[in-house]
């Protein structure tokens, strides 16, 4: 495991401690059974953009992160949401870790709340209470990151977000992490081009991994998209959906950032 990867899980593990006690499980399942009937298709929206030949972009509302610091200072996730919604985008990933990348949960909310696109916690989750505290909070996906989980963790944390109606998008940065992601059932395999140890960005990851993913699961794109090639590039291997954040970020107006980037 990486070394910031294995910090963060580190301060992860102390966050989820504290939330425990001030939220215990019992209330958070209550308020995510409750919001059992407001969920968003996250899968459906991507695949809904693939069916219409376009390519569905996962846009990002992040301010922050550890390779970059701060990328966004004047940062207004539900303006944000709604730019993103107007430009095309299928989904939002919003980053609610506070620690590495100064998210919120209040984030989550306002920029759902704000537009009608199915939303993803961008988290580290590392076990059921934050499973659940996800659904609470409103977002329709999670993220399972493999370098962070065994399987047999992840398939647990799966079958218990999609009994709670969220969709998974299961992460890896290689094959042996991509062996175990294949063991979920989820349709939505993310392949990091970030390489957590040294920050460094390479499309070929996605590219050396897409073979064994097949055809049957959608191939996510995640970090350093920045330019028109680097779009163009996966789209003629076969990947056609992207996570993108920094790129749209660092733009005065990030709905413009993804217009131009995928238009
Ligand atoms: O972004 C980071 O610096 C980072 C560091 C350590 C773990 C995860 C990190 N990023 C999370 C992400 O997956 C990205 O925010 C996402 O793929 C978007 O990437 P980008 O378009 O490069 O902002």
């Amino acid at each position: 495991m990486s070394d910031i990867l294995a910090k963060i899980l580190a301060t992860k593990a102390e966050e989820v401690a504290r939330d425990q006690q001030r939220a215990p499980l019992a209330l958070l399942r209550e308020q995510a059974e409750a919001r059992r009937a407001d969920k968003r298709d996250f899968v459906g929206a991507i695949r809904a953009k693939h069916a219409d030949g376009l390519p569905a972009v996962i846009a990002e509302v992040k301010k922050a992160s550890p390779s970059k610091g701060v990328i966004r200072a004047d940062f207004d996730p539900a303006a944000i949401a709604r730019q993103y919604e107007a430009a095309g985008a299928a989904c939002l990933s919003v980053l609610t870790d506070t620690d590495y990348f100064q998210g919120d949960a209040a984030y989550l909310k306002a920029a759902r709340a704000a537009c009608a696109l199915p939303v993803l916690r961008k988290d580290f989750l590392i076990g059921d209470y934050q499973v659940v505290e996800a659904a609470a909070m409103g977002a329709d996906a999670i993220l399972l990151i493999a370098a962070a989980l065994p399987a047999s963790r992840m398939r647990e944390m799966e079958t218990l977000a999609n009994e709670l109606g969220l969709a998974v998008l299961v992460e890896v940065h290689d094959a042996q992490e991509l062996d175990a992601a294949l063991t979920l059932k989820t349709p939505l395999i993310g392949v990091n081009n970030r390489n957590l140890r040294t920050f460094e960005v390479s499309l070929d990851t996605t590219l050396s991994l897409l073979p064994a993913i097949g055809e049957a699961r959608v191939c996510v794109t995640e970090s350093g998209i920045a330019t028109g090639g680097d779009v163009a590039r996966m789209r003629e291997a076969g990947v056609h959906t992207f996570l993108v954040g920094e790129a749209f970020m660092r733009e005065a107006d990030p709905g413009a950032a993804l217009a131009r980037l995928f238009g």
